[in-house]
């Protein structure tokens, strides 16, 4: 990597000391400072507060193309994953994916309006199983994935080098 894109790519809020949140800012699916990134942006239901739910509209383009007209396989894991981490905020814990299945029921089209809807199902100690579709506006389901969370503490955000500012 050529030391350009080293700098494109260090987030100023790597300076000095900052929290996990402020860390996160270039997160490939949501992170608002990544200039390659999806910018995905959700609303989070907590109407069940035990089985809170998040959705995000979007549209892709031909940079995320896969087969032609369709998304990219990585990238319709990486939607169904991103969805499914915002579940862990509205539950009270700070979680990354330990598992996940994809199911690739339809292929995903580029330039058409797509719904991509999480919802947490059941939580088993620090394992937190979770669900998310990706949807045309019209409700028809065209890829499905499941994932297990696992809860971070902080030996294991320690062990990742990750401390907070008051630690
Ligand atoms: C890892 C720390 C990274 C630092 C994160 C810092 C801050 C967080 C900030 C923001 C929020 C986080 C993410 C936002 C970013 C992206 C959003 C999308 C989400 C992601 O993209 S996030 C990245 C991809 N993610 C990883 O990079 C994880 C790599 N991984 C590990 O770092 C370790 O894996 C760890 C630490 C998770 C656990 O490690 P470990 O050694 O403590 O535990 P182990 O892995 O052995 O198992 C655990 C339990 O999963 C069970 N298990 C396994 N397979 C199963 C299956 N199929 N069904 C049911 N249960 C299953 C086992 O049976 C066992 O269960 P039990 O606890 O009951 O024994």
């Amino acid at each position: 990597m050529s030391s350009q894109d080293t700098v494109r790519h260090t987030p100023l809020s790597m300076d000095g000391n900052p929290t996990i949140d402020e860390r996160a800012s270039h997160c490939f699916g949501c992170g608002p400072a990544n200039p390659q990134g999806l910018h995905l942006v959700f609303s989070t239901d907590t109407t069940v507060p035990e089985h809170p739910a998040a959705t995000a509209h979007l549209q892709l383009d031909r940079l995320h193309e896969g087969p032609p007209g369709y998304v990219h396989g990585g990238i319709v894991a990486t939607l169904l994953d991103e969805a499914m981490s915002k579940l862990n905020r509205p539950l009270d814990v700070l979680a990354v994916t330990r598992h996940m299945e994809v199911d690739y029921l339809r292929p995903v089209p580029l330039f058409q309006p797509l719904v991509l809807i999480s919802r947490h199902s059941h939580r088993d100690g620090r394992k937190l199983f979770h669900q998310a579709e990706i949807q045309t506006t019209g409700g028809a389901v065209l890829a499905r994935g499941k994932a297990v969370f696992i809860r971070l503490d902080k030996a294991i955000l320690a062990r990742a080098g990750f401390t907070q500012p008051d630690d």
